[in-house]
């Protein structure tokens, strides 16, 4: 018999630690642990693996990580009533499960990794997924301490993350997830799926951190994805004026069309910009530490 056998079900372990969901902490809670078992699979085979879980909640992905073999699951969670449910399955499961009580804004995961390579496994809070995410992406120095992302997001979110050019989804953080890494969406996962059901449909995706992303200042990036996608229908002669700098120069340096618009450039053409742009305003190119 498994340990996952010896634990009470999820139901009931919310009833019993008074856990209704809070819309404020973003809880959705998944029941079905046949659901959170395809989710943690879906970030590879675990035998051995380090897991950082962001919002556990009442452990449903945090068993199945458990259960099919993570050697370690490192759960950061900001909601002190379920911190007695984890320490159930914490029980359950000696030595394998390390509960830290905080925001994972704020928390940094790195000194409780032991040097081990980790992987993020999550059914993230919507408030606050795309923030976590764009942080994970910021890491510096680079390649990041995670070997890959598997998280669930609101379908809408997951089409902005794994966009390409010439589409409406396309902007700004499909621009940052192509720059550092290859994203793809799983499988989506109907609101019934949830308790309580969140209005939406939502997507398992699946992040992979590129080995050697093109050099490029993050800071720099930023300013020109911003001003590109800030006015994403005008064209790039007039939106890039904001930067400061001469946008034709920036444009015929990279060989981009002036009258192009954000949409139509793709993730290498944002680098080759940045870079310009870097240049021009003085600073260094390859400065990926975003300074
Ligand atoms: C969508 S629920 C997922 C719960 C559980 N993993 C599941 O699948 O049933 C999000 C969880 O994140 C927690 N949470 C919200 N904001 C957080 C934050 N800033 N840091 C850590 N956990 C957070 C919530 O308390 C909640 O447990």
């Amino acid at each position: 018999m498994s340990a996952i056998d010896d634990l009470p079900p999820l139901r009931e372990v919310i009833r019993a630690h008074g856990l209704s969901a809070q819309k404020s902490l973003g809880q959705n809670f998944l029941l079905d642990l046949n659901l959170t078992a395809r989710i943690a699979r879906g970030s590879g085979p675990l035998e051995g693996a380090t897991v950082v879980e962001v919002g556990p909640g009442p452990g449903g992905l945090t068993r199945a990580l458990l259960a099919l073999g993570a050697r370690k699951v490192i759960a950061i969670e900001r909601d002190h009533r379920c911190i007695a449910a984890l320490n159930e399955i914490a029980a359950a499961y000696p030595g394998r499960l390390e509960i830290i009580e905080g925001d994972a804004l704020k928390v940094d995961v790195r000194p409780h990794l032991d040097g081990a390579e980790a992987r993020v496994v999550a059914n993230l809070p919507y408030n606050v997924g795309t923030q976590l995410l764009v942080g994970w992406l910021s890491t510096d120095p680079w390649p990041p301490w995670f070997s890959s992302l598997t998280l669930m997001f609101q379908r809408e979110v997951a089409e902005r993350i794994v966009a390409g050019p010439d589409s409406k989804a396309y902007g700004r953080l499909a621009v940052l997830t192509g720059w550092r890494a290859q994203a793809r969406i799983l499988f989506d996962v109907a609101p019934s799926a949830f308790v309580p059901p969140p209005k939406v449909t939502s997507s398992v995706i699946h992040v992979v951190p590129r080995a050697e992303p093109v050099p490029c200042a993050l800071r720099d990036l930023e300013r020109v994805t911003e001003a590109a996608f800030g006015q994403r229908r005008k064209m790039l002669r007039q939106s890039l004026k904001s930067l400061g700098v001469d946008p034709l120069a920036l444009l015929s340096e990279t060989g981009i069309d002036e009258t192009a618009r954000a949409e139509e450039i793709d993730v290498a053409g944002f680098l080759a910009l940045a870079n310009a742009f870097g240049r021009a305003r003085g600073g260094g190119t390859g400065d990926a530490a975003g300074a």
